[in-house]
């Protein structure tokens, strides 16, 4: 898909909303081995591999990204595959380093995503003691939301069986109960409600506009355009590493679904 690099008009910055998060002109690279291997650490450290620089390969996968998040905003994040969306909330956490351009934030964003690590081989309730110790909680007040983590998740009747016989589902599930009990100033979610059911869908969008409600910020990466249009108040568009569109999820996801019909 091809779409022109005309300068994307940003959104008016709103009058009585703090900024948040300023992502300014961030470029993001991944150097990979052309046979599709990735480097480690002491892959890079190599002298020989130094020496063989033709074999490193150069992913430019964000080029020059700039928005504002403001409070209260929950902003959806939507593109094709590959073009940049959790390189862009991966930078915004601090996983990722920018190779050109900065992010500041007025305080640390967190990122739930499918990928959050925890324990296959534990039951869901031990993963919900390491989870929460794993976020600074004491064991106190691990067990004072306990009963309201499995609740969220609607778990009951599997929580103690190791994770390894959860669904993708229920694992997705399971995370984002835990890290909604957390109180979260900027929150990063990475496609964890696509893989939940209908009904479990509407809890987290539900918990999701409670955060908002809150002066909290929400991100939303999601194929899911209708999980967009129920939680977001502002959709940002990136194809190949650039943000192409910002602004009304209406006006975006029109504007997106038309160019992936071209
Ligand atoms: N760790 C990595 N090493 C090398 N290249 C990477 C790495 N992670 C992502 N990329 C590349 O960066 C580009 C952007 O990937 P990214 O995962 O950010 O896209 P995405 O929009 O989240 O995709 P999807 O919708 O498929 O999840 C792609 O070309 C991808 O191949």
């Amino acid at each position: 898909m091809s779409t022109d690099q005309t300068p994307v008009q940003a959104p008016q910055p709103p009058k009585d909303r703090k900024p948040v998060v300023i992502v300014d002109d961030v470029h993001v690279e991944y150097k990979v081995f052309a046979t599709g291997k990735r480097p480690t650490a002491a892959d890079r450290r190599s002298k020989v591999l130094r020496g063989r620089g033709k074999q490193m390969r150069t992913v430019h996968a964000l080029k020059g990204v700039s928005f504002t998040a403001y409070e209260q905003d929950s902003i959806g994040v939507i593109g094709t595959n590959g073009s940049g969306k959790s390189t862009l909330m991966r930078a915004i956490v601090g996983l990722t380093p920018a190779s050109r351009g900065a992010i500041y934030a007025s305080s640390r964003p967190s990122l739930l995503g499918v990928g959050a690590a925890l324990m296959k081989d534990l039951s869901g309730e031990r993963n919900i003691i390491l989870g929460g110790l794993a976020m600074g909680f004491s064991m106190d007040e691990i067990e004072a939301s306990f009963d309201d983590i499995v609740a969220f998740s609607g778990l009951e009747k599997f929580i103690d069986l190791p994770m390894r016989a959860y669904s993708s589902g229920m694992t997705a599930r399971l995370k984002f109960a835990l890290a909604s009990v957390q109180t979260h100033d900027i929150l990063i979610v990475d496609e964890a409600l696509a893989v939940g059911d209908r009904k479990f869908r509407a809890r987290s969008e539900a918990r999701i506009r409670e955060i908002r409600d809150n002066a909290g910020t929400v991100f939303l990466v999601s194929h899911s355009m209708q999980s967009i249009l129920d939680t977001c108040s502002r959709v940002i568009w990136l194809d190949q590493g650039t943000l192409v569109m910002d602004g009304d999820p209406e006006e975006v996801i029109d504007a997106y679904n038309e160019a992936q019909d071209k």
